[in-house]
């Protein structure tokens, strides 16, 4: 199954021999601005200190605006608000910094280890969690910040204060996320190959918790300022030091907003903000990392693809397609030297100038081994590939039964919606799955009609589901069933049906029963043969089933690593398979009929295969 299909989240691996290398952000602009704002102000808190004067000398200048003696003016006592800045910042980031790294620890402490092992430590870490989070967070900190004498309140103090009634909300939602890790698959995976429990939780489910922890951990450091912010104002700040907040304070009570003294005020807040901004765009970067799903297309690759695509349409409208497909049917679909890549560090070309005609009402197989690109394919001729996938040139025509063509590669978003399951539906690889459990099954088909048939009233729309329910086999009764309350056959006729909806002309299904016995599998392929034949709509069949093809499809097109290299009906595939790969394909698949055990024991079908290739080696004498 491909990827680009949607599914459920990604689970991160272990790097292998890519290393380091491939746990590094990928560069870009949100990346580079983030960087920029928290490296300039870390920089300005660490550095700016030893290159500005003392922040305490008061001067009787009083309070002055910007000037070249002073950048960021005075305050009312005449001190340098630059060098109050620097001083500040430099207590702000170690406050900040310190809070985030304990509550997130304490978090990870408290949540991820308790929702790991499970029952009496999950449950006094659970009852710890929840009573530190009951208790008012901001009257706890003046108490505990009132409580310790003056002379010992030092950033460090107010930092751990903050930290200790801090992280209590983050553990509840790490311990939400490690429940639900625990049940993954690869977590049972590792647990069955021995993996220790240290191990499980550091490489199977804390790589899968960063994106969170990291967000966290910005947002424990944001709220620390703040806080401390909060407490100077109230004067629990820590003593002796120079913070942003105390810095607020003294330009609060200093009337600064008053005098409109904005250099007092301004930096400090214009500080915090930055800094803020800065930590959440490198936390999109982080994003990325842990979930290469998130990876947006570069701007430059935007627009070739834009430029691909609309040089694709100049094409496609400059010249005149094929009307009928090789058996002079009407053609209904026409597919033009299509050219898909995947982008990435190594780009995959995952479709070589493929070239189809689907005639109307014709059933085309497109078989070829794992990987082939079948299912790019696929959903590149509906629009449903996601970056890193680009059409990178190539024409899908739509021939319409009014006679009109739509070029599907120019269609903008909003008539690609109603184009969609209208005129051309889908059934995905894994479909039975992707009915919502909580919603019943009528529901979810009335909504497909809801949608694309706004008119329609209740009445009609629960008959059209109660006849298309029919057509595929389906008790229509089923309607108020819920899908787990269906057999796995039953969902995938269902997905069928919902496919048959909007009385579609063309049906792509992509491998839509390998998940059946062959007696349901069998039972489905009848009933599609069927619709064919009663509604006239055309299919293209995907599968690794060459066979099953060859009983099914009017045409086959056979792909081998992106290209279709062999393209003819069932019948000359079946009695003369012109490619080598073809004759391959044919043969691997062992005959009923043959000597049992044969295609194992005896190889007989790597046998000919070595002597084909030897054929083709030597070549013609
Ligand atoms: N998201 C992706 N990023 C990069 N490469 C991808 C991605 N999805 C698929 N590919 C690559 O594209 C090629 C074609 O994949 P595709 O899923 O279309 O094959 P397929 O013939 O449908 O295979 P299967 O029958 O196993 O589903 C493969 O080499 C695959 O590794």
């Amino acid at each position: 199954m491909t990827n680009t299909n949607p599914s459920a989240g990604a689970a991160v691996r272990r790097t292998g021999n890519s290393g380091w290398r491939a746990m590094l952000p990928r560069w870009s602009p949100k990346l580079g601005v983030g960087l920029g704002l928290v490296v300039a102000i870390a920089l300005f808190g660490i550095l700016g200190p030893f290159f500005v004067g003392n922040p305490d000398t008061v001067r009787n200048i009083g309070m002055t605006s910007p000037s070249g003696e002073f950048w960021l003016g005075t305050t009312q006592t005449g001190q340098d608000v630059l060098a109050q800045l620097a001083h500040s910042t430099r207590g702000s980031l170690q406050i900040g910094l310190l809070v985030g790294i304990l509550a997130t620890l304490f978090s990870a402490v408290f949540g991820v280890i308790g929702g790991y092992v499970g029952g009496a430590v999950d449950e006094g870490f659970s009852l710890f969690s929840n009573v530190m989070l009951v208790i008012p967070g901001l009257p706890l900190v003046i108490v505990i910040a009132g409580f310790v004498p003056v002379e010992q309140r030092g950033w460090w103090t107010i930092a751990v204060v903050l930290a200790v009634t801090g992280w209590a909300a983050s553990a509840r939602v790490l311990r939400a996320q490690t429940l639900s890790l625990r049940n993954r698959d690869y977590v049972a995976a590792a647990k069955v190959a021995g993996e220790k429990p240290w191990r499980i939780v550091s490489v199977e489910i804390l790589p899968n918790l960063l994106p969170l922890m990291a967000s966290q951990f910005v947002f424990a450091v944001i709220l620390a300022i703040l806080s401390e912010a909060g407490l100077s104002f109230l004067g629990l700040g820590a003593s002796n030091s120079d913070t942003l907040g105390t810095m607020l304070y003294y330009a609060q009570n200093g009337f600064a907003l008053q005098y409109g003294a904005w250099w007092w005020f301004g930096p400090p807040g214009l500080a915090i903000a930055l800094f803020g901004c800065g930590l959440s765009l490198i936390n999109f970067s982080i994003d990325e990392i842990i979930n290469p799903r998130l990876r947006t297309v570069p701007a430059t690759t935007r627009r070739t693809r834009r430029a691909a695509r609309n040089e694709a349409a100049r094409k496609g409208t400059a010249r005149p397609l094929p009307r009928r497909d090789a058996s002079g049917r009407d053609a209904v679909l026409t597919v033009e030297n299509l050219n898909v890549v995947y982008r990435g560090e190594k780009s995959t070309h995952a479709v070589k100038d493929v070239s189809l005609t689907l005639g109307r009402g014709e059933i085309l197989g497109l078989a070829g081994e794992s990987g082939c690109g079948k299912t790019t394919l696929a959903y590149a001729i509906n629009r449903l590939h996601r970056p890193p996938a680009e059409v990178t040139s190539g024409t899908v025509v739509f021939h319409d039964r009014d006679g009109t063509d739509i070029d599907l590669l120019a269609l903008e978003k909003e008539e690609l919606r109603a184009f969609r399951w209208s005129k051309l539906s889908m059934v995905f690889q894994g479909a039975m799955n992707a009915l919502n459990p909580v919603i019943s099954v009528g529901a979810q088909m009335e909504d497909v009609l809801t949608t694309h048939r706004p008119g329609m009233s209740a009445g009609a729309r629960r008959e059209r589901c109660a006849e298309v329910l029919r057509l595929v086999g389906v008790d229509p009764r089923r309607l108020d069933s819920f899908p787990h309350e269906l057999s796995g056959g039953m969902r995938q006729r269902v997905m069928i049906a919902m496919a048959l909806l909007l009385d579609p002309q063309v049906m792509i299904m992509d491998e839509p029963t390998t998940a059946l016995d062959v007696v349901v599998q069998r039972g489905i392929l009848r009933e599609i043969l069927r619709f064919r034949d009663e509604l006239g709509f055309a299919v293209v069949f995907i599968t690794h089933d060459l066979p099953l093809l060859l009983e099914l499809s009017d045409r086959i097109a056979v792909m081998r690593d992106g290209e279709v290299v062999e393209y003819a009906t069932a019948e000359e595939i079946h009695r003369r398979p012109r490619h080598p790969y073809t004759r391959r394909l044919l043969d691997s698949f062992p005959s009923l009929t043959g000597e049992r055990g044969a295609f194992v024991r005896t190889g007989e079908s790597s046998a000919r295969e070595h002597t084909e290739t030897t054929v083709k080696e030597a070549g013609p004498r």
